[in-house]
């Protein structure tokens, strides 16, 4: 891969965002003449997108036929819960887009959370045709991502030991949660060739501003990509400093 580049933009609300990373995915899946794979994240954040990338303007143009989607990190619920991940993307996206089912690689949920993250793992590495990740041969296209007031994006979380995975590709992460959740680790998070951060939000200030400076052990800034990190933020969560509420 080339040069590892760090790309920042500012857009005025969360619906500009939105349209901006819609037409940059467009752009990045037309160039593309191959299989083009993407990791979704959840979070609030990115449901605009996915939404505005099934209607019509975006649709019509979006080549459907040849993008998988996976899931960069889920709750260990059943896929039809109200805080599955899965289930976001399905409602605002792929049962309203011309997706072809074959190409929706969902995080399983049945069976134990480390049997899961294995099964998972078994996918990507089919998906990927290997267990060795070559950083001249990216896993994914696109991997979005988003980022937590407390520094963490997927879900790595701070002080979580998957910090520290470097051999497997995905991992169950529990500690003092109410249900434990699946996340990928950085090794394949950083196999991408495009990385995007998705922030929105005057909540997000002081740990962007954080992140930006530099030195910060937040989660989300270890991550690496082999390719190039992109950050797409909203005014609010640019701000320079929080104004009293
Ligand atoms: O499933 C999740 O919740 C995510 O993977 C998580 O890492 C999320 O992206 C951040 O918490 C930001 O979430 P918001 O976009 O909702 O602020």
């Amino acid at each position: 891969m080339g040069e590892t580049s760090d790309r920042y933009e500012i857009l005025p609300d969360p619906a500009a965002l939105a349209r901006r990373v819609a037409e940059w995915m467009t752009a990045a899946a037309l160039a593309a003449k191959d299989k083009f794979r993407v990791s979704l994240s959840g979070g609030s954040t990115p449901k605009t997108l996915y939404q505005l990338l099934a209607t019509d303007e975006f649709s019509a143009r979006f080549p459907w036929q040849r993008v998988f989607w996976y899931w960069g990190d889920e709750r260990f619920v059943p896929h039809d819960h109200p805080d599955s991940n899965y289930r976001m993307v399905r409602e605002a996206m792929l049962t309203k887009a011309p997706v072809p089912p074959e190409n929706i690689h969902p995080i399983p949920t049945d069976g134990s959370p480390l049997d899961a993250a294995s099964r998972y793992e078994r996918t990507l590495q089919e998906a990927y045709g290997g267990k060795i990740l070559d950083p001249t041969r990216p896993l994914f296209d696109v991997t979005l991502l988003g980022l937590g007031a407390d520094g963490h994006t997927a879900s790595l979380l701070p002080g979580e030991p998957v910090l520290e995975e470097r051999q497997r590709w995905v991992a169950a992460v529990s500690h003092g949660r109410p249900e434990a959740r699946i996340t990928m680790t950085y090794p394949v998070i950083d196999s991408s060739r495009r990385v995007a951060f998705l922030v929105t939000g005057r909540e997000k200030a002081t740990i962007l501003r954080t992140i930006r400076a530099g030195g910060s052990a937040a989660p989300a800034s270890r991550v690496r990509p082999v390719g190039e990190l992109f950050w797409f933020v909203d005014q609010a969560a640019a701000s320079e400093e929080r104004r009293p509420d």
